[in-house]
């Protein structure tokens, strides 16, 4: 059996929380104790014993005072500064695979603050490319009986599962005050949501927004969410009874079977086609690279100035050459390609092998000749 992840993700107050504490002493009642890691910074207390806690090396209120932020800023730097150690959290997990079925994590109520920030893509990613990993979407039931707010919910629900393409689970929680059976409903039978939208609409008047409008636009995004609602698993919890725990296991079991036969293979081959688009456009750096060598080859070799104006003419043309910093007077010139090399570095010859041999071959042809500035830059960017 090897560990699988879960990701608990939740708007504010959706009782992500509780619902860690739960599954926590769910999987310990039937043996199975999870390694549990918490990734809210700005919690005061978890009901849970976590085995990595984002908290023990960050300190959420430093992070506010030393970089002059607010409340969410600091909940974002603080993943930034946790996922920068996000190998060795990986690691420490990789060890315990052997002993632990299950992996839970807790994310920050602040939900946009994970989703949609580059570390809490960085630490999804580094778990997904390690473990089966699921999210877990938790829903306030109570909350979600209005059809447009249930909408809104799933449709947010959509984006992550667009934005991490995991296997999501949505849970319905807080069972014990409404039985979750409407949202079933709603989710199975468009014709019973049509219903509801109706009856919501004619219960709180039209509100001047001219119901023709809304209720096509709610028609057209509730045939969309049909889409969606077949790629998902739904199950309904209460975190404060326990009830539902057991299909919630039973549904992240499913959800890891699809992550193998699915997911885990349309994750790589998005891997191979990422590489393979870098290589192409590595390539085609290097081909604009050794034109422009050749276009200063065919230049008379007095013109010196012309040689900068074919630098900035591939800067202005289609991107895919050099970037011209001639503003940075006094700073020494360092030629980088666009993309991710431009903050990274360069291309190194371990990246693209025969690099340098072409760069060689290319700035011999034109070296004897070229007297121009461009090309003595060049000459020692190689040396
Ligand atoms: N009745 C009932 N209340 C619940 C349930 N789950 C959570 N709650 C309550 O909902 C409130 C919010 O729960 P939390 O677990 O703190 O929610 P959270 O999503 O972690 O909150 P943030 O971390 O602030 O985003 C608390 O008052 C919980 O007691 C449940 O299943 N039933």
């Amino acid at each position: 059996m090897t560990m699988s992840t879960v990701i608990c993700i939740g708007m504010a107050g959706s009782g992500k929380t509780t619902f860690m504490q739960r599954l926590n002493s769910h999987l310990r009642t039937k043996k199975t104790p999870p390694y549990v890691i918490n990734l809210d910074p700005a919690v005061l207390k978890i009901p849970y014993g976590a085995n990595i806690d984002i908290r023990d090396s960050i300190k959420y209120k430093k992070v506010m005072e030393n970089y002059q932020l607010g409340p969410n800023g600091a909940i974002v730097t603080s993943l930034n500064l946790f996922s920068t150690k996000i190998d060795q959290v990986i690691k420490l997990v990789e060890k315990k695979k052997e002993k632990y079925n299950h992996c839970i994590i807790d994310t920050p109520g602040q939900i946009e603050c994970f989703v949609w920030s580059a570390s809490g893509a960085i630490i999804t990613e580094s778990f997904a490319s390690t473990f089966p990993t699921v999210i877990a979407y938790i829903v306030d039931t109570p909350r979600n009986t209005s059809p447009t707010t249930f909408m809104s919910n799933m449709l947010y629900a959509c984006s992550i599962l667009y934005k991490t393409k995991l296997p999501m689970i949505v849970v319905f929680n807080k069972n014990d005050v409404t039985n979750a059976d409407f949202a079933k409903d709603w989710m199975t039978d468009f014709e019973s949501f049509q219903r509801a939208v109706r009856d919501d609409q004619e219960l709180n008047g039209d509100l001047g927004m001219g119901s023709g409008y809304m209720s096509s636009l709610i028609n057209s995004m509730s045939l969309m969410l049909e889409e969606f609602y077949s790629q998902l698993d739904m199950v309904s919890v209460s975190s404060f009874t326990g009830e539902g725990f057991d299909d919630f296991l039973t549904a992240v079991d499913n959800k890891v079977d699809e992550y193998e036969e699915y997911y885990k293979a349309e994750r790589e081959r998005i891997l191979k086609a990422k590489e393979e688009k870098e290589k192409l456009r590595k390539d085609k750096s290097i081909n604009g690279l050794m034109k422009d060598l050749g276009l200063n080859d065919k230049k008379d070799g007095n013109e010196s100035d012309a040689s900068a104006e074919v630098i900035s003419d591939i800067e202005a043309g289609d991107g895919d050459g050099l970037v011209d910093r001639d503003e940075d007077e006094g700073v020494e010139r360092e030629y980088t390609f666009p993309g991710e090399e431009r903050t990274q570095g360069e291309i190194t010859e371990k990246d693209t092998p025969g690099l340098q041999k072409r760069y060689q071959e290319a700035l011999e042809s034109v070296a004897k000749t070229a007297s121009s500035e461009t090309a003595e830059n060049i000459a020692r960017h190689l040396k």
